[in-house]
């Protein structure tokens, strides 16, 4: 018999019932009771709807991140947070987000203000954790009342739990050692309050615990490889059972260190890895449990069943009693159910499964491996038909978009002259002064704004009046930009949900769904398209609204597009070709607009990067080809213009050191990046490879509410140009404003300005 069993549901909820209940107690429009409420709440409706399994995670809810939620539990929190008193989930924000909300205030002078803890991304997701913070003297405590509590409450509804934590070796690698101190001297320690944990548990009458170890499927080194067999034969004496999760990759040479860890059973990725199964089976101790994940916990595409069972039924005939069935990865990282999704194009949606579909999915290949497919026959009918329906579809495949991908060759890619020919020609016609200041795109997407949209969406507001009041909103963003001094203006973003989302609704091969949210941070969210089909640009996306922004200034407006790579990385993408492929294509659709942009005069053109860096592969083997096809696929977005055009490109994650070649072959005339809180530390990779075009360190931390001083920015700057000659600095923020209130950004952008004009005075 086989066993099912999921690692992790998503916990926003269908509606992002958390996102709004949180945001309301933040801003002290709520109780805390309240919040506490709708964390139950959606905690007993998630685990009714996995009441089919065997086993459904507990602890998976969470009310910022599951990481912090485990810095928590064992005690380890960093030293300026540690003196607070007051409630404990209000503490718990003020870790996160460096206050917890508006009814707290009382604590402000004694503990309210602190510093939010970093946050960064969890492997290759776009889900942000908060980083744990060690140094040599870090001490750790057991704190399993949030554990406890949920259990109860799992309990009680009767369901089957299986409680879920982060394991030791992943938890250590995963945090940041302040002082530079070797984190894995910390590993004992540690270890104590894990056994200790598991002891609590297991009073409790739990049987398996998931303990989450993904590191597995990245490169270790002989030390950390070392630090998993430590961790497990000490916790091997532990009266639960454990089951070590590995995901989002392959195990390759950690294969049989994972085999052989000394636990009950081991969870592996049977999408990315599926071709590991077998090998591990002869590798694996006879008493082990083998979990797969057969259902893929990162995409929203059906699951083909049928192919499916024809690869598992031998594995489960060999496995009997020892295989358990479960989605890849934990199902945060996809939206909650299909069923919300009344506007989804039928067709398309018959080719889709969210997470609840993606349970059902699971149910069904259990009862086909344990009782026949027989048992599930007309559901696995209708899954075969959806899947030949899928791949024989004339709205997933273009013949006209092929064939332009036949003549996509390097040529696309090519400036007409070199950098330095091109700045010349682009100094004489833009004559920017020295330091010349812009900003990243956004401006603060207003409430005003969204609420507009949204009625727009509703249809409760026309086109005409929806599109006059964006264009009030450029207005106003101009004529702000203006009376600052800015150099080079944008025109906001007010018209854009979302860069990503942005795009793919304008785009043929896509498809947008209404509520299919997932979680980034917090509570905030994102919606990614879907990319389903061969990519054509029907039209024009931001012509218009560019013209308009140009019209209402005589500076220059940069253009404002988000490029291929980002595009890709950020939907949910084909399974059915090479993300290379789809990444050619959005390659070749943002070329078209860039051109069109060029035609109708705009001099400046930004192509936001942003998720090129966080898409590399967990394998550093994996990089090169990777680096390869996106490098090449930004070019041939950007690199069809002018001369006399400058394109400037944007990113976040500025930790180029070990890609700075390939950051330097796209050839941006301009890189704006992100390192305000580096202490421009991060300009060392510029400065080693001799970085030869313009760029842009960020000098405001826009992920701040603090307003940065002139004196703070001139002196960041004043780093910057030891280290990168002066000619070619720009001044700017870290990254764009749409996070932020506009009573924040004026006075910012004031000083920053100053800043630049102090520069050049000196
Ligand atoms: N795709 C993507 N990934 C990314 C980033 C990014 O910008 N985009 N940036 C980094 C992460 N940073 C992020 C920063 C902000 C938000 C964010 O603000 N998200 C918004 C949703 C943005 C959005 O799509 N807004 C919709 C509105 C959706 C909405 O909630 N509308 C309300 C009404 C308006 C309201 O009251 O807010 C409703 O319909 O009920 C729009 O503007 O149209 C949120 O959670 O609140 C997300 C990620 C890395 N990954
Ligand atoms: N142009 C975009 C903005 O300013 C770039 C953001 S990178 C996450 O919002
Ligand atoms: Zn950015």
């Amino acid at each position: 018999m086989a066993i099912t069993h999921n690692l992790g549901f998503p916990r926003i909820g269908a509606k992002r019932e958390l996102k709004f209940a949180l945001e309301a107690y933040w801003k002290g429009q709520s109780s805390l009771d309240a919040l506490t409420q709708v964390g139950k709440d959606l905690r007993q409706r998630h685990w009714a709807q996995q009441s089919a399994l065997d086993f459904a995670p507990v602890g998976d809810f969470s009310f910022y991140d599951q990481v912090l939620d485990m810095s928590f539990t064992l005690g380890h929190l960093p030293a300026r947070v540690k003196d607070f008193h007051g409630d404990a989930l209000d503490n718990y924000f003020r870790v996160a987000r460096g206050r917890s909300s508006a009814a707290a205030e009382a604590h402000a002078a004694c503990c309210g203000g602190v510093a939010a803890g970093e946050m960064t991304k969890w492997f290759d997701t776009n889900y942000h954790y908060i980083v744990p913070e060690f140094t040599a003297t870090t001490q750790f405590t057991l704190d399993a009342s949030r554990l406890l509590e949920q259990l109860a409450e799992a309990q009680l509804q009767g369901v089957q739990a299986k409680p879920v934590i982060i394991g030791p070796v992943t938890y250590l690698a995963i945090g940041k050692a302040k002082d530079g101190s070797n984190k894995l001297a910390l590993l004992p320690a540690l270890l104590q309050v894990y056994t200790a944990l598991l002891e609590t548990l297991a009073a409790q009458g739990v049987s398996w615990v998931q303990v989450d170890e993904p590191m597995l499927v990245t490169e270790l080194d002989a030390e950390w490889q070392h630090a998993f067999n430590l961790a497990y034969h000490q916790l091997k004496s532990s009266r639960v059972k454990l089951m070590v999760a590995t995901y989002f990759g392959q195990l390759a040479d950690n294969q049989y260190l994972a085999a052989n860890l000394p636990v009950a059973g081991l969870h592996v990725d049977a999408i990315n890895a599926r071709q590991e199964v077998l090998p591990l089976l002869a590798m694996l101790p006879a008493h082990k449990v083998l979990s797969l994940g057969v259902i893929n916990g990162r995409n929203i595409w059906k699951t083909d069943l049928t192919a499916t069972l024809d690869w598992l039924e031998p594995i489960a005939e060999r496995l009997g009693d020892r295989l358990w069935l479960a989605p890849s990865c934990s199902l945060l990282h996809v939206p909650v159910d299909l069923q919300s999704e009344v506007a989804l194009d039928s067709e398309v949606k018959s080719w889709l499964a969210f997470a609840t579909q993606k349970l059902e999915e699971l149910q069904t290949l259990a009862l086909a491996v344990n009782q026949g497919r027989d048992a599930v026959k007309a559901a696995l009918a209708t899954n075969l038909a959806a899947m030949v329906a899928r791949r024989g579809s004339q709205r997933v495949h273009n013949p006209a978009v092929k064939a332009a991908l036949q003549t996509c060759t390097p040529v696309l890619g090519q400036r007409q002259q070199p950098y330095a020919v091109r700045s010349a020609k682009q100094a004489a016609l833009l004559k920017l002064p020295k330091y010349p200041t812009t900003t990243i795109g956004s401006f603060p997407q207003t409430a005003a704004i969204r609420q507009a949209r949204s009625q727009f969406k509703a249809g409760t507001l026309n086109l005409a009046t929806y599109e006059s009041a964006m264009r009030a909103e450029i207005d106003r963003c101009v004529r702000e930009q203006e009376s600052l001094g800015l150099d080079v203006l944008v025109h906001g973003e007010a018209e854009r949900n979302d860069m990503v989302e942005y795009f793919g609704e304008q785009l043929e091969g896509y498809a947008f769904s209404q509520y299919g949210w997932v979680q980034s941070y917090g509570s905030r969210c994102v919606k990614p398209p879907i990319l389903f089909g061969d990519i054509r640009r029907p039209q024009a996306m931001t012509v218009a609204w560019t013209n308009y922004a140009q019209s209402r200034t005589t500076k220059p407006m940069k253009g404002m597009l988000t490029g291929p790579v980002t595009i890709l990385n950020w939907s949910f993408v084909r399974d059915d070709q090479p993300r290379s492929v789809s990444c050619y294509q959005l390659a070749l659709a943002i070329r078209e607009e860039v051109l069109d942009l060029e035609k109708a005069g705009i001099q400046i053109i930004q192509i936001d990067e942003a998720a090129l860096r966080e898409g590399l592969p967990l394998r550093q083997s994996a990089w090169k080809d990777y680096l390869q096809w996106a490098v090449a696929s930004f070019r041939i977005a950007a690199n069809g213009v002018q001369d006399t055009t400058q394109i400037h490109t944007h990113m976040c994650y500025s930790e180029f050191n070990d890609i700075i070649a390939a950051i330097a072959d796209m050839d941006a005339d301009v890189i704006t990046i992100e390192t305000a809180r580096s202490d421009m530390e991060l300009l060392d990779a510029f400065e080693h490879f001799n970085y030869p075009n313009d760029i842009g360190p960020g000098v405001y931390d826009i992920h701040s509410p603090n307003i940065p001083t002139q004196q703070h920015m001139v002196q960041l700057m004043q780093k910057a140009a030891e280290r990168i000659p002066a000619e070619r600095l720009w001044v700017n923020p870290d990254c764009g404003l749409k996070t932020r209130q506009w009573e924040e950004v004026l006075p910012a952008l004031r000083n920053m300005v100053a800043a630049a004009h102090a520069l050049r005075a000196a």
